[in-house]
């Protein structure tokens, strides 16, 4: 779960965000929407500790681990595709690379031998033995075939490497799995089997994106960043548009009553101030006549 409290953001002068308070649960999978420059990568940034945050606080469950679609696509130029995506798990992946490099090792001491079973232990508890099989599995869901996952990164095409850093993202089911906008460079095949990976994932995640179809498939809830507030609502994006056009239509229909109801009055006053001027001055009148 990942708990926000108080949070602001300031940029300058300008509040990005302003004491929001919202929870994310489990099991849910909460689309992020709002205009162009609203704040939905910035806020993604903060959850994941990218940046600070002005005051307020920021608390996940202990013990969860966070998974981010890297934005940088040359960050992992010179590593192969398929180490890339275990490398989506650090803990899992500096596991096996401390295995590596003992067995790698000539000088093969008593330590190491206990250290090595330490790890193998922590390894095989970890589901390490179906890392390059899982690892792999996503990249061919995600249209890389395998003759690429021996490539270096930087061999790749830029649609390519979104492709390898989603996966990256996905592996090892992360408990929170944190998307900024995911389907971008995918074609709609891919679109629609990353929806069905989502709809399976049990845990948790946030996900920007202006593909509203998809976002209908994905969420089971809407982010509302707004005015430097965020608010949460159930439901897909059809749902939310639907019921915030029905309460913007009650509340301009609201309002609509409400200047009925003032023209009404208005009227009546001017109506009554008119009656109450002619009433004063008849009796002058009814003087000056007899004079
Ligand atoms: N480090 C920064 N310093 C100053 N302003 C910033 C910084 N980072 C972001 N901003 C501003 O904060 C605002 C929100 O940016 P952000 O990228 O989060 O918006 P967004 O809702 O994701 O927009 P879009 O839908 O266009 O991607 C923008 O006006 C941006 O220029």
């Amino acid at each position: 779960m990942i708990s926000v409290d108080n949070l602001s953001l300031k940029f300058g002068k300008r509040t990005l965000f302003d004491e929001v308070n919202v929870k994310f649960t489990p099991g849910n999978c909460y689309g992020v929407i709002g205009a162009n420059g609203a704040g939905k990568s910035t806020f993604l940034k903060i959850l994941s500790g990218e940046i600070d945050s002005t005051s307020g606080q920021i608390s996940i469950t202990p013990g969860q681990r966070m998974a981010v679609l890297k934005q940088n696509h040359f960050e992992f130029d010179e590593v192969e595709v398929l180490k890339t995506v275990i490398m989506g798990h650090k803990k899992l992946y500096a596991i096996m690379e401390e295995k590596d490099a003992i067995y790698m090792k000539a000088d093969f001491s008593e330590e190491d031998g206990i250290r090595a079973s330490e790890l193998e232990g922590e390894f095989a508890e970890m589901d390490g033995w179906n890392a390059e099989s899982d690892a792999a599995a996503l990249l061919s869901g995600l249209g890389i075939s395998e003759e690429l996952h021996y490539e270096q990164m930087k061999n790749l095409a830029g649609n390519q490497k979104v492709r390898v850093l989603l996966a990256q993202a996905l592996f090892g089911n992360p408990d929170i799995l944190i998307l900024d906008e995911p389907t971008n460079d995918l074609d709609a095949e891919t679109i629609k089997w990353l929806e069905d990976f989502l709809v399976n994932f049990k845990n948790l995640v946030i996900v920007v994106s202006h593909d509203r179809h998809f976002l209908d498939e994905v969420a089971t809830h809407i982010v509302d960043i707004d005015f430097a507030k965020i608010r949460i609502y159930s439901g897909n994006y059809t749902f939310w548009y639907e019921s915030s056009q029905l309460a913007a239509k009650q509340r301009s229909d609201q309002n609509k009553k409400v200047e009925e109801k003032r023209k009404e009055l208005q009227e009546f006053i001017m109506r009554f101030s008119a009656n109450v001027a002619k009433s004063k001055q008849r009796p002058r009148e009814r003087r000056c006549s007899k004079n």
